[in-house]
């Protein structure tokens, strides 16, 4: 995958734009947008696509060079679906939720956002960063480090905390969604990506998430007694709510926080 992941951004500009996002879509390839002089600008370039289920795939955005891409990124997907929902059931387990399939269920959905960030000249390293400050929107990701280069930090504390690519190994964050089915037992992690001045860095997040149609909010089970701390909303509310915001620090929980 990571070889796949590497081709293709090497590829020349044309042929990567014409996956380019249409209007109104989220699916393809794209950049991060300057609206102002003053924000501080992400540097990277992306490939967003939904994987599972397959009815959900868009194919005609789907890379056909490499000419390996579209094989390695279905297997991959279906690796990733199931070590996720294995995450998800020992989640359930450790938090005594008796029927697994209310953690597992954010495992139904699958989506994938491939990042390339160039290297950046050092005259702009204090304006840019990689990728803006945000926890995922999701139920759970799991994250490959592409390339062996530093990048990714964690919110710990109020500062940021460098995490080192392991090779072979996945990243595991807690989305947001798990915040707010665990009622704040489990809180998403806030993280950024920082770029670097020599050399390229490229990383690929996946995505899982429960299907439209259910709902989120959290578990009767883990409020017990006490009340709960976040608004239960269709998956589809859910989603209108992530793509109507920018990537902002924890901004989707606040909104989904009750006060
Ligand atoms: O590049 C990274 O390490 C982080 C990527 C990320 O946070 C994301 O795609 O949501
Ligand atoms: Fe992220």
């Amino acid at each position: 995958m990571k070889r796949n992941v590497m081709e293709f951004f090497a590829l020349p500009l044309a042929e990567k734009a014409a996956l380019a996002q249409e209007p109104g879509g989220v699916e393809g390839y794209g950049q991060a947008f300057v609206v102002s002089e003053e924000q501080t600008l992400d540097w990277a370039d992306m490939l967003f696509l939904l994987t599972q289920p397959p009815s959900y795939r868009d194919l005609h955005l789907w890379p056909s060079r490499p000419s390996t891409f579209k094989n390695c990124l279905e297997s991959y997907s279906v690796e990733v679906q199931r070590v996720a929902g294995e995450l998800l059931g020992a989640m359930a387990e450790n938090l005594g939720v008796r029927d697994h399939s209310d953690l597992t269920r954010l495992a139904a959905s699958q989506s994938v956002r491939m990042n390339y960030y160039p290297p950046c000249p050092e005259a702009h390293v204090d304006r840019m960063l990689g990728l803006s400050p945000h926890s995922d929107a999701v139920g759970l990701t799991l994250l490959l480090q592409v390339s062996p280069v530093p990048g990714l930090q964690i919110r710990r504390n109020g500062g940021w905390l460098p995490v080192t690519p392991l090779p072979g190994a996945l990243i595991v964050n807690v989305g947001d969604v798990i915040e707010v089915l665990t009622n704040g037992k489990y809180k998403s992690v806030e993280h950024r990506a920082v770029v670097n001045t020599r050399e390229e860095r490229m990383s690929m997040a996946t995505f899982h998430n429960g299907n439209f149609g259910t709902t989120y909010g959290p578990l009767k089970e883990i409020v017990g007694e006490e009340e709960p701390r976040y608004r239960s909303v269709s998956v589809e509310e859910y989603t209108k709510l992530v793509f109507s915001s920018k990537l902002d620090g924890k901004s989707i929980m606040d909104a989904m926080k009750i006060n």
